[in-house]
Formats: structure tokens, sequence, C-alpha cells
């Protein structure tokens, strides 16, 4: 079996993960997609030879063709050309591994494409998850989850009927600051936030881990994958990251996936789907002393994991509108211009401000957000006037 994978993101950490499982497996690329990082980009074009690549801007495509010299590649650029690299033709795959809503209209336009997706890109479920499984659902294509803990319930549900589900349970690893106070929360640094316990992954992710504004993110993502009523996504704090996530059935028996934290083998179970292909990565030892905990996450400490909750149970525009104004406000946070104990504040007094429509059309999810990146830019301008 030879597959042909795009990636939209490659240059980043599930990104160069993915190009190792796809070096593993000895499947071609046929796309790549990344924003300025040029240097790794040409590297990776000219050990995997892709049709086409697409660049942040035209100045960062100018830049690429210089580095990759002779080599027969297409280069486009922006918003469009990351859709075209979406689309590109003999893709049996995109991984989708760029941050953010960005990832809505190449996830879309790749699924009109009749792309199966490896969806790491939890936000574009978050914002569009209604019209995303239903374009999957008319256009007959998969989503494959690449998120480790929706991976371990993929795994776990492998054979079985959703109707015998009575819960999903999401482990959280309770992210940089699991043991701080509140009040100890106000004066930590970016560094030390940007320091998971467990995993090596982008800056985005590792600030959402850290207030869990990543499990509120992805208890919506379970919703649309599993299409799970809110009340059925139960989050546990799980300091190892060994237990990737549970399925609790009707008759009260739980299943588990366990493994190192390793993001290559959930992609490599995404993109070899239904093959379990052979690994050479390092194995979880049990020869020697494991413990594992497990507790309930403390909601007034953590209260993103809240706002995603409530975000959820009133649905519609409120989602990308949380998702949008969280995006905003780390970006601010990483910047320096805003303290990591506001980023909850800030994305609350956003969703406040909302009028949430029910079922929104693309454009008005789209306008959602723009609205919310706004909102937060003047909240923090108002604060910081130099900005
Ligand atoms: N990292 C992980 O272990 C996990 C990540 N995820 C999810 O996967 C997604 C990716 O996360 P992660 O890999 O950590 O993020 P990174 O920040 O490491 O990588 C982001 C990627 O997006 C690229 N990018 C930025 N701007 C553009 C653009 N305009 N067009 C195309 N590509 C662009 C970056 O390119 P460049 O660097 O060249 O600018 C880079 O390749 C996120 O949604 C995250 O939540 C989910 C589970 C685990
Ligand atoms: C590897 C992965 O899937 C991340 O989303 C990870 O789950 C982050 O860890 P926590 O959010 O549990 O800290
Ligand atoms: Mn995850």
């Amino acid at each position: 079996m030879n597959r042909s994978i795009t990636i939209l993101g490659s240059t980043g950490s599930i990104g160069t993960q993915t190009l190792d499982v796809i070096r593993h497996l000895e499947y071609r690329v046929s796309g790549l997609a990344a924003g300025t990082n040029v240097e790794r980009l040409a590297q990776q074009i000219k050990e995997f030879h892709p049709q086409i690549v697409c660049v942040a801007d035209e100045v960062h495509a100018q830049a690429l063709r210089k580095l990759i010299g002779t080599e027969n590649v297409e280069i486009v650029y922006g918003e469009e050309g990351l859709c075209d690299v979406a689309a590109e033709s003999s893709a049996d795959t995109v991984v989708t591994a760029v941050v953010g809503a960005m990832g809505i209209k190449p996830t879309l336009r790749a699924i009109q494409a009749k792309k199966n997706i490896a969806l790491a890109n939890k936000e574009t479920l978050v914002s569009a998850g209604e019209i995303v499984m239903a374009e999957a659902s008319k256009h007959n294509v998969k989503i494959l989850p690449v998120d480790s803990e929706h991976s371990a319930i993929f795994q776990c549900l492998q054979e079985r009927s959703l109707s015998q589900v009575k819960r999903l349970l999401l482990t959280a690893s309770g992210g940089s600051f699991r043991t701080l106070t509140r009040e100890q929360l106000h004066d930590v640094t970016i560094e030390s936030a940007l320091q998971h316990p467990n995993w090596v992954m982008g800056p985005k992710i590792t600030i959402d881990s850290a207030t869990l504004m990543n499990k509120g993110l992805e208890v919506m993502e379970a919703k649309w994958l599993f299409s799970m009523p809110v009340d059925a996504i139960d989050v546990v704090i799980h300091p190892q990251s060994v237990v990737h996530s549970m399925v609790e059935f009707v008759d009260h028996s739980i299943l588990a996936q366990l493994g190192t934290a390793d993001m290559r083998i959930p992609i490599q179970f995404a993109l070899a789907y239904p093959e379990r292909m052979q690994a050479d990565w390092p194995r979880l030892a049990f020869h020697t002393y494991m413990q594992l905990d497990f507790y309930p996450p403390d909601l007034k400490r953590f209260p993103a994991l809240s706002l995603a909750y409530d975000a959820l149970r009133i649905g519609g525009s409120l989602p990308a509108v949380l998702n949008a104004a969280n995006e905003r406000v780390v970006e601010h946070v990483l910047q320096g211009r805003v303290p990591f104990s506001k980023i909850e504040l800030h994305v609350e007094d956003v969703m406040q401000q909302h009028h949430t429509l029910s079922h929104p059309s693309l454009d008005e999810i789209l306008e959602s957000d723009r609205w919310a990146r706004k909102k937060i830019d003047e909240a923090i301008h108002k604060h910081t006037p130099s900005m």
C-alpha cells in the first residue's frame, strides 16, 4: 500500500512528526504547506518531492524559489494557495496541522475534493464542526483523529457501536501549572508556560494546555467526531499522560488506550487506517515502576474548561467566538502584551458580548471569528495603548 499524503503545516510540530511517519511507512508526499519557515520547507521539498507547496505570502514564495533551485514543484501562497494545496488531486489523505481557524477553509476544500482528513487542527471542528461533519458525510470522506485523546477514543471504539457508549473520558495532563494556585498563576512567565510536562508541541497548544482551554477545545472536538452529547463527555486529570483517553460503555466496562507521549503513534494510526503498521519508536516501559494518577479538574483554578462547556451547551456561533477570542489573546500573551492569568477573563468578556447565532453559515462563523478577534484587540488596546 503506497498512499500519498498532503500536509498543511508541514514545518510545525505535527507536520514534522507526520513526515517522520511518512519516511517510516515509505508513503509519498503530494503537497506541503507552511507559513514562513522556508528553510525547513526547502529541505522537505528536496527530500519528499511534492507536486505543489504553499507558503504564507509572495515574499516567502520568492525566497523559497531561490532556495530550491531547479526542483520541479509548483509554489503557491496565501489563503487561496493553501486551499489549492488541500485539494491537490493525487493525495489520498490531507493532514491538517496548521494552528487555529485558518484551517477551516482548506479542510472544507479537501473534503470537497474527496480527500480523507487526518485531523490535528481541532480549532476547525470547534468553530465549524456542524458544517465540516455534514460536508464529510455528503462527500463520503473519513475524518480520522490525530489528536492523541481522540485517537485513543477512536481506537477504543473500533468495531463497536456508539449506542453502547455511556461516556467518553478525556484525560488531561493538567499542563505546565497543574499544581499552582490561582494566585500563583498571576506571577508565571511565558517561558514556564511553554514547558509542557510531557509533550513537545507548538506554542499555541502548549499555552492552551496550561489554561486547560486545550481540553475544552477537545471536548468540543469529541462532540463532533463521535456525535456525543456534551453531558456524556467528561475530563479527568491524569498527570502522567500515559492513558490517552477512555470510553465507558453502558455495562460500565471501561476501555483505555495507553502509550508513550509520542504523537507519531496517533499520526501513524490515522495515516495507515484501517491497517495497524509496525513501528520502531520507543515502547511504554513496564519493567520499571510506573504510577498512574487520576482526579477531577478544578474548574475554579482553570475556568477555561467551564467556558468551553458553556460554549458547547449554548452552541451556534459561540464556540467559534470562544475559539477566536482565545487564539487572539494567546497571540498577545506570547508577544508579552497580556499576562497569562488574564486569558480566561478576556475570552469570557468577549463571549458575554456576543449575540449567538444558531446553526450559523460558514460566512457567519467567519464573521463571528473576525468580530471576536477585533473585540480582543480593542480590549487589550485599552489597557496597553502603545500596542
Ligand atoms: N503539537 C502537538 O503535539 C499537537 C497538536 N495538535 C493540533 O495540531 C495543530 C498544529 O499544532 P502544532 O503542530 O503544535 O503547531 P506548530 O505551531 O508547531 O505548527 C504550525 C504549522 O502551521 C504553519 N503555518 C503557519 N502559518 C501558515 C500559513 N499561513 N499557511 C500554511 N501554514 C502555516 C507553520 O508554518 P511555519 O512554521 O513555516 O510558519 C507550521 O508548519 C493545532 O491545531 C494543534 O492544536 C493536536 C494534538 C497534538
Ligand atoms: C498531544 C496532544 O494530544 C495534546 O493535545 C495534549 O493532549 C496536550 O496535553 P494536555 O492538554 O492534556 O496537557
Ligand atoms: Mn490532545
